[in-house]
């Protein structure tokens, strides 16, 4: 784990150069404001970017050419990551002095906190104030201070979450993972998946995509198991994200997925803030009425982030990023977020769901499929149809059945759809058994050459009775048929022996198919009917004649 340490150094804010409107009447500090650059539509759960209000940020004069170091809190709803920000800017407007905090009674203002129970930050935030520092070299940089979207509240979908806080993991040198009172397996789970949600948004992947990761631990309750700050966080962290030898390969995975997605990873852990803090509605953020404690480490925290020499430039690819690129990147990752390459993160509930479900249609189709197999495979002879059809129909049934008694999560209606889905794939996986039953069919096989001998003999027979009477260019034509048909048959039959030219092949067979289905098949259909129909007239005029005859003699 990456040790900090603090020290403090000239800074200068640099405020935008218009003003820009802010996203509700919140009271500003030293005239910036938080500004809304990525705008979360609560209606169709979809993220957009707010390139103006960016570019307004990003491209001062100034500034555009500095690299840049992007802060980001990210984590779940209500857990007081806007007020830990609004230290971080007491910070950045006063760290020259010793007491950064600032006096006991003054509110706390910068990003919208409050107390309650329901939300407040949306989307994705940035102080409109970009600071510049002097590092320790002389060279300067510029320092982005970016708050986000809580995650789980009631009214994001899991996409949502990751959506955020995959954008602010990739656009951030610094991310602070803030979490309450212990990290849980969960924790790590959902870091895994928004971290994949991220790094899968990004097309060439180096070896670590992400830069530095801070777990910070709120309302810690355990001071004499691990103490408060990095050291004991540290350890406490390498503790919990360690990989052992006989953990479960699904623990282990999680904690080598985190490894391998960030350069350095710490954790602090911060005490509880006083209970006017958590609990009284009136508080507004004044220092008399936090617990010393909390104070204590706070003034270590901060430091610890934002001091110049822990400053960590935005890196992409092992190239620093100024001001200006931040702006390009930003642009692209969005977009990507908004388009539909992207797998769509899922509850762990309807994850596991669907796996159930598509693990059960699989197994049926397979029964299905190797039943049919030995009743109509590529060994067996050719079945007829209708015998084939009865087949399938008795081993569809079987195969719902069996799919129906897998034990599945997601209820009966959601498993409905995993149903539908098995009867339309073994309707597909029938009539691919149909074609292959019908290509035994000897005569099925000789449709298309008896087809053109049927043309080439009705071509001749048309060409010498009409050459006869002295139609000599219907006779032409008629010759000009029987040659094509020919040359048809030798092609016809040279691909079926060689293989070659397969697409010639398939042309030939289907227009002998439809000459055979439009023209051959009525004729023949109709010539059969008028037989019957005049054998069964003959036999009824039989009968009809025996038995008056029989009358007579009586
Ligand atoms: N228990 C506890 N409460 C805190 C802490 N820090 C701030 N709070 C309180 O938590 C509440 C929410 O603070 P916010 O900063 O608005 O929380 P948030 O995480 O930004 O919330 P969303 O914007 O809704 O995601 C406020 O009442 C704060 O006083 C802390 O370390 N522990
Ligand atoms: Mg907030």
């Amino acid at each position: 784990m990456e040790e900090l340490s603090t020290n403090t150094n000239r800074v200068a804010p640099c405020a935008m150069e218009e003003k820009l409107e802010p996203e509700e009447e919140e009271p500003v500090t030293h005239g910036a404001q938080p500004i809304q650059i990525v705008l979360a539509d609560q209606d169709d759960h979809m993220f957009e970017l707010n390139a103006v209000a960016l570019e307004k940020i990003l491209m001062q004069e100034q500034l555009k050419d500095l690299n840049v170091v992007v802060l980001s809190v990210a984590g779940a709803f209500r857990k007081g990551k806007s007020f830990l920000l609004d230290f971080m800017l007491r910070y950045m407007y006063s760290q020259s002095s010793e007491s950064w905090m600032g006096g006991n009674d003054e509110p706390l203002t910068g990003f919208s906190w409050r107390g309650g129970c329901e939300r407040e930050t949306t989307g994705i935030q940035a102080w409109s104030e970009v600071f510049v520092v002097e590092k320790e070299d002389g060279s300067k940089v510029a320092v982005l201070l970016i708050d986000t979207q809580g995650a789980f509240d009631s009214q994001s979908t899991i996409k949502d979450c990751a959506t955020v806080f995959a954008l602010s993991t990739m656009i951030s040198s610094i991310q602070v993972y803030n979490l309450s009172q212990n990290i849980q397996e969960d924790d790590l789970q959902h870091l895994q998946l928004f971290t994949e949600y991220g790094r899968l948004a990004i097309e060439e992947v180096y070896e670590k995509p992400f830069q530095k990761l801070l777990f910070l631990i709120r309302d810690w309750c355990y001071p004499y198991e691990h103490k408060y700050g990095l050291a004991g966080g540290n350890r406490f962290l390498e503790h919990r994200l360690q990989v052992k030898q006989n953990q479960h390969e699904e623990l282990q995975n999680v904690r080598k997925h985190i490894h391998s997605c960030f350069s350095s990873i710490g954790c602090f852990l911060l005490p509880h803030p006083g209970l006017k803090v958590a609990t009284n509605p009136h508080f507004d953020g004044r220092l008399k009425d936090i617990d010393d404690e909390f104070k204590k480490e706070l003034q270590n925290l901060v430091p610890l982030l934002l001091a110049p020499e822990n400053l960590v430039e935005k890196d992409i690819n092992g190239a620093k990023v100024t001001c200006r690129d931040l702006l390009e990147y930003f642009k692209a990752y969005i977009k990507i977020y908004q388009g539909d390459e992207l797998p769509h993160p899922k509850s762990m509930l309807q994850a596991t769901a669907e796996a159930n479900n598509l693990t059960a249609v699989a197994g049926a189709k397979d029964t299905y499929s190797r039943s049919m197999e030995q009743i109509c495979g590529g060994d067996q002879p050719y079945l007829a149809p209708i015998d084939l059809q009865r087949h399938h129909e008795d081993l569809k049934q079987t195969s719902v059945q069996k799919f129906r008694s897998v034990k599945k999560m997601g209820g009966a209606e959601f498993s409905q759809r995993y149903q539908e889905q098995l009867e339309s794939e073994l309707d597909e996986v029938y009539s691919s058994f149909v074609k292959h039953n019908e290509s035994k069919n000897i005569f099925y096989a000789a449709r298309t050459p008896a087809t053109l001998f049927a043309v080439m003999f009705f071509a001749y027979i048309v060409s010498t009775v009409t050459g006869f009477i002295g139609l000599s260019a219907i006779a032409a034509l008629a010759s000009l048929v029987m040659g094509v048909s020919l040359m048809s048959l030798c092609a016809w039959a040279y691909v079926r022996y060689s293989g070659e030219y397969r697409e010639v092949g398939v042309a030939i067979d289907l227009t002998a198919e439809a000459l055979w289905e439009q023209v051959l098949k009525p004729m023949t259909e109709q010539y059969m009917e008028e037989n019957i129909r005049q054998t069964v007239v003959n036999s009824i005029r039989a009968s009809l004649s025996e038995q008056m005859s029989g009358c007579i003699k009586t």
